[in-house]
């Protein structure tokens, strides 16, 4: 088995991923992460962004293929050791934000300090700070359902920077946000990974938000590509949608 170079946080090599419905997701892909490196996972919907992420993070299984973290081979880890890889050292944003509704948003910000061993009290405070920086300080006291989803993604974002993970993972992190806020929680989002080391692989399809990478790993159906260039929509895509919006 070959080694990953030292200074990769992560490291994949010819990962393949099939789905259970037998939807090819990955075919063969292989990236090195660098320690502290923004790295953006871009491709358009489906084209294997998210499955990828979940393979490095522990997520999901590759059928073929191995994926390391600092020198520790992660394929070959259990569901217990990955399940503890992705609460010690991992912190993941989903899409659409998911919050506990029976918890305050501080307590949902606090929640992955806690569960690393922190006080009630020490996390909060960290939970409040995050909170204040996105934004949503205001927020604490009050239930998930009560925000809006911008405000509750801004929640998420919060939680998961909390525990200063070592490797973070945002799929489409700015997807509910509104258009004019998506740059600020963006760029709070990077230099706070910056400032504390964080390495960030994030997945986008939008250019702009790849822009803020410090490099870009681009993906077509589940292959990494050097450059995208997507076949123009077939005209009856066109036609379909000019017929729905008449
Ligand atoms: N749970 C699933 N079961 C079956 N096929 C799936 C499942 N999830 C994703 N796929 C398929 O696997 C391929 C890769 O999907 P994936 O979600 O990883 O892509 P993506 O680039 O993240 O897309 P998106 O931006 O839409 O999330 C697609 O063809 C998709 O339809």
């Amino acid at each position: 088995m070959e080694a990953p170079p030292d200074n990769d946080v992560l490291w994949a090599r010819s990962l393949h991923f099939t789905h259970q419905d037998g939807s090819p997701a990955l075919s063969g892909v292989s990236l090195g992460v660098r320690e502290g490196e923004i790295l953006a996972v871009s491709g358009p919907r489906g084209s294997g962004k998210s499955t990828l992420l979940g393979c490095l993070a522990g997520l999901v299984r590759a059928q073929r293929g191995e994926v390391w973290f600092n020198s520790v081979p992660v394929h070959t880890m259990g569901p217990l050791g990955r399940e503890r890889l992705r609460r010690d050292r991992f912190g993941w944003i989903d899409p659409a934000p998911a919050l506990v509704p029976e918890l305050s948003v501080w307590e949902n910000a606090a929640l992955p300090l806690m569960l690393r061993g922190s006080t009630r009290r020490r996390a909060k405070v960290a939970a409040q700070e995050w909170l204040e920086r996105l934004d949503v300080g205001g927020t604490a006291r009050r239930r998930p359902a009560d925000l809006t989803q911008s405000e509750r993604q801004r929640v998420c974002i919060a939680r998961a920077l909390a525990p200063a993970p070592t490797v973070l993972f945002a799929d489409e992190p700015t997807a509910p946000l509104h258009r004019a806020d998506r740059g600020h929680v963006l760029r709070t989002l990077t230099t706070a990974a910056r400032s504390h080391g964080i390495t960030v692989v994030l997945a986008t399809h939008d250019a702009e938000t790849a822009a803020l990478a410090d490099r870009t790993v681009s993906l077509l159906d589940g292959r990494r590509v050097r450059t995208l260039h997507l076949p123009p929509a077939p005209e009856t895509e066109g036609r379909a949608a000019c017929s729905l919006s008449a």
